[in-house]
């Protein structure tokens, strides 16, 4: 069956979508990206066009939009006569609520939000989904297929837990990456060299993960498997698991992510 996908922006996630589909067989794709990669350019079968100008006129089953907010601002408006044709319209854009969206689309539009995250362009995201009660059965699972095609999905019963998502698995796999940064740093202070400081961060974090990804008991049980009692890894623990450790410092740092959504969305 042909199912016509219109995508806005093939930058990161775009391209971690585009080929999630093309490998699900999900199409045929037009593509709009002004400055199309060699890897989008290698993905067989697109149809990829410059400018919203050149997209043909056909009715599509969804329009997926995957520009960075600033830009979507200044699009949307462009995309209204696809939202009238009956496409399902997907954002996956961080804060910009539904109601900008639908300002620009009408409120008749059936609009839902995503927010993916950038393991998907390896098919291992996890992609939290948003839609109104408006949007019905067939719709929802139009957008499940489209997003699974990338990983795992989730739905939240509200927009604000949208950005709760957004905070933990759309930017989290950077807080990951930082983690690696930090833990090769504090390797470097304790002697090792830079290079050896970050072979064994990035392996120790890729293999955790790959560990905690076989292995379903919980983070606590995989964490007594490492800290033995009185041992050096509780000695860390102490540090890390303290009042003033990891745990506040994430409620922060996810505080600080949703209050961006939060003024992104007002501007
Ligand atoms: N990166 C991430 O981890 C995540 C991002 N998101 C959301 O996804 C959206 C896209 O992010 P990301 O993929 O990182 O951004 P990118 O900048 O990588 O992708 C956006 C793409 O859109 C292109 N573009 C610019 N103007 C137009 C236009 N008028 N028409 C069509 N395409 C255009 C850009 O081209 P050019 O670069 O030449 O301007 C770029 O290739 C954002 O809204 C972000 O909030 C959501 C979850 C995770
Ligand atoms: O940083 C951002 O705004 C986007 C949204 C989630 C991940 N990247």
């Amino acid at each position: 069956m042909t199912t016509p996908i219109l995508i806005i922006g093939a930058g990161k996630m775009g391209t971690a979508l585009i080929r999630g589909w093309v490998k699900a067989g999900i199409g045929p794709i037009t593509v709009v990206e002004p400055n199309p990669s060699e890897t989008l350019k290698a993905v067989p079968g697109l149809n990829l066009v410059a400018g919203l100008d050149a997209v043909p006129g056909d009715a599509f089953r969804a329009c997926v939009v995957a520009l960075k907010p600033h830009i979507l601002r200044a699009e949307a408006g462009k995309l209204k006569a696809i939202a009238e044709k009956g496409a399902l319209m997907l954002s996956i854009a961080a804060g910009t609520p539904l109601s900008l969206l639908k300002n620009h689309w009408g409120e008749k539009a059936g609009v839902v939000r995503a927010m993916p995250n950038t393991p998907g362009s390896i098919g291992q995201g996890v992609t939290a989904i948003y839609a109104g009660a408006e949007i019905g059965s067939e719709d929802r699972a139009f957008a499940e297929t489209l997003l699974s095609s990338i990983g795992l999905t989730l739905w939240v019963e509200t927009e604000t837990l949208l950005d709760a998502a957004m905070a933990i698995s759309g930017c989290g796999p950077a807080y990951v990456f930082a983690l690696v940064e930090a833990m090769a740093k504090a390797g470097v202070a304790a002697g090792l060299t830079e290079e050896a400081a970050a072979k064994l961060a990035r392996a120790t974090v890729t293999g955790g993960g790959a560990l905690l990804n076989a292995d379903p008991r919980p983070p606590a049980d995989l964490i007594r498997d490492v800290a033995t009692p009185g041992g050096t890894t509780q000695a860390a623990l102490n540090v890390l698991q303290a009042e003033d450790g990891l745990g506040p410092l994430f409620v922060a740092a996810i505080k600080a992510a949703i209050a961006r959504a939060e003024e992104l969305a007002k501007s």
